[in-house]
């Protein structure tokens, strides 16, 4: 008897499993974190090799845990950190290069030089949704086939592959070299710059701008239906795949946000905010990114409309592993709670330059306004209110692409057990924020589009069902603070700009 479903997160600090049961409640749940690489300034890297291996041992670790087998299992979804790139070898599933995360930005050379082509940031924004920038797959592996020695010879004989993380994970566990499956969805296609938004197709134009042969692509099918199944050695042997979603449209997908007009906001390392715009494509005039959201099955494709921020969560990581301020990301909350404001402090982390709306590729972070009165509870407070002001800017831009400013804020991610920074949220946007009682909305999503796939869910219905709210916040700010604050932020915003230079 097959009563739960599986969901594989792979996070970009963490990959996890978890299991459902037909209500969508947490049944068990596996997790285990992988190295941080960062060989330069700038330059973020994951080994998809440990990757690889901490996938099955969560498999393995959250069915032993619900003391469950693959016998119980309906359907796995593979969820997964977007733009995170790699390319290997389909003979002997090795790497040809570590994993070049969504944050790193060494392709910024290339990227400008594809803009001079003309059009600047915006050379490929009506096809593909997307401005030019650092963020994307695409000039992720023309760096790849650029600087690792063979690669490019290697690539147009046909020998090696690419995928963003939830291919690498779907091709090793559906049997990798000896007959892995070299699949993507649209969702996760959308992020790589080289996908076009109506067709769901590779554009052979860009692609050849970027110096990518069209035969390492894998083939675009939809979010929902079976791809495979979990070859035989290994915990979740012979149950099929069958879905697949970039992490923050899972979250969209968990969150029930599934009619136009409907939004969620993510808080992991990074924060990331969709907007539900149904079949329409809303280009955004507003610094927002244009994407998919989910196509189940033969179904209408959904799009979205994104404003991503690169860094939220990771500057609590920060402050706990490079300096040393914190030993756990939870201690923060406490620290903040010891002074009653920032003290007029205010932290932009642009570590990877400053994602939406701004898209500057040159910011760096700075810490402003700072006097002797500054303490380290202080500092903790503008640490978290760096991820509310980042998600009010974002939100600004939505509300004006949308033209219907939005009510309320359904919140989810490894974040928002953060009190102070949830009220903190509520007080700087001026509407409630609302967290369901499952917020791990990602993976929640991801078993979602396989549990339909395999009919373990009957319809939409059912996710709309399962939704439930846990808590939520009011805004008790005054509106002339709340817009002293914002405008503060704001200025210390521009302090960040102009900061890298082209000769660095
Ligand atoms: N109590 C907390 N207060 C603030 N930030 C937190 C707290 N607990 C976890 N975090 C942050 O949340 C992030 C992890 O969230 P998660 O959704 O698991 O991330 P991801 O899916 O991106 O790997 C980390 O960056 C961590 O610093
Ligand atoms: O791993 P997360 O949850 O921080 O998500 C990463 C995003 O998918 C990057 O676009």
């Amino acid at each position: 008897m097959t009563s739960y479903v599986a969901a594989i997160d792979q996070g970009t600090t963490s990959t996890r499993c978890m299991i459902f049961n037909h209500e969508g409640r947490v049944v068990s749940v596996d997790q285990r974190e992988h190295e941080q690489i960062f060989p330069k300034a700038g330059w973020v890297e994951h080994n998809a090799e440990e990757i690889w291996e901490n996938t099955r041992r969560v498999a393995a670790g959250a069915l032993a845990k619900a003391d469950l087998t693959a016998s119980d299992i309906a359907a796995v979804g593979i969820t997964n950190q977007r733009e995170t790139a790699l390319v290997w070898d389909k003979t002997t599933g090795k790497p040809v290069y570590n994993a070049i995360v969504w944050q790193d930005t060494r392709t910024d050379k290339i990227v400008t030089e594809l803009g001079n082509l003309g059009g600047g940031q915006e050379r490929y924004r009506e096809k593909v949704g997307l401005p030019l920038a650092t963020y994307f797959s695409g000039p992720k592996v023309k760096w790849i086939l650029d600087n690792v020695e063979g690669a490019r010879e290697k690539a147009e004989a046909g020998d090696l592959i690419f995928g963003n993380m939830d291919t690498w994970v779907l091709w090793n566990m559906t049997g990798g070299a000896d007959g892995g499956v070299h699949v993507t969805d649209p969702t996760n296609a959308s992020r790589t710059m080289l996908m076009d938004l109506d067709t769901l197709q590779w554009d052979a134009e860009i692609a050849g701008e970027m110096g990518i042969p069209l035969s390492m692509l894998p083939e675009i099918r939809s979010s929902s239906e079976e791809y495979g199944k979990v070859r035989e050695k290994g915990a979740l042997a012979g149950v099929p795949i069958a879905g697949i979603l970039g992490d923050q449209q899972a979250a969209t997908f968990g969150q029930a946000c599934l009619s136009p007009g409907e939004a969620k906001n993510t808080y992991g390392t990074g924060n990331f905010m969709l907007l539900n715009t149904g079949t329409e494509k809303v280009m955004s005039q507003n610094g927002l990114l244009t994407t998919v959201c989910y196509k189940i099955g033969s179904n209408d494709t959904i799009y979205a409309l994104e404003g991503s921020i690169a860094v939220t969560g990771s500057l609590v990581q920060w402050l706990r592993d490079n300096l040393g301020m914190i030993s756990t990301a939870a201690e923060i909350e406490e620290h903040a709670r010891s002074v009653e404001d920032n003290g007029g402090a205010y932290f932009v982390p642009a570590f990877s330059g400053l994602f939406a709306p701004y898209w500057r590729s040159d910011a760096r972070g700075a810490i402003v306004g700072l006097t002797r009165f500054v303490n380290k509870g202080h500092l903790a407070r503008a640490v978290l209110e760096a991820t509310a002001f980042q998600s009010r800017e974002v939100i600004d831009a939505m509300n004006a692409d949308s033209g219907v400013p939005l009510k309320s804020l359904k919140v989810d991610g490894g974040m928002v057990v953060n009190e102070l920074l949830m009220q903190f949220q509520a007080d700087i946007l001026g509407v409630p924020v609302i967290r369901p009682v499952v917020a791990e909305t990602t993976a929640l999503g991801a078993a979602y589009a396989a549990g339909l796939a395999v009919g373990f869910w009957k319809s939409e219905d059912d996710i709309r069902n399962n939704w439930a709210k846990d808590k939520q916040w009011d805004p008790s700010m005054d509106e002339a603070r709340r817009e002293s604050e914002y405008r503060n932020w704001k200025k210390a915003v521009t302090k960040t700009f102009d900061w890298v230079s082209e000769d660095d």
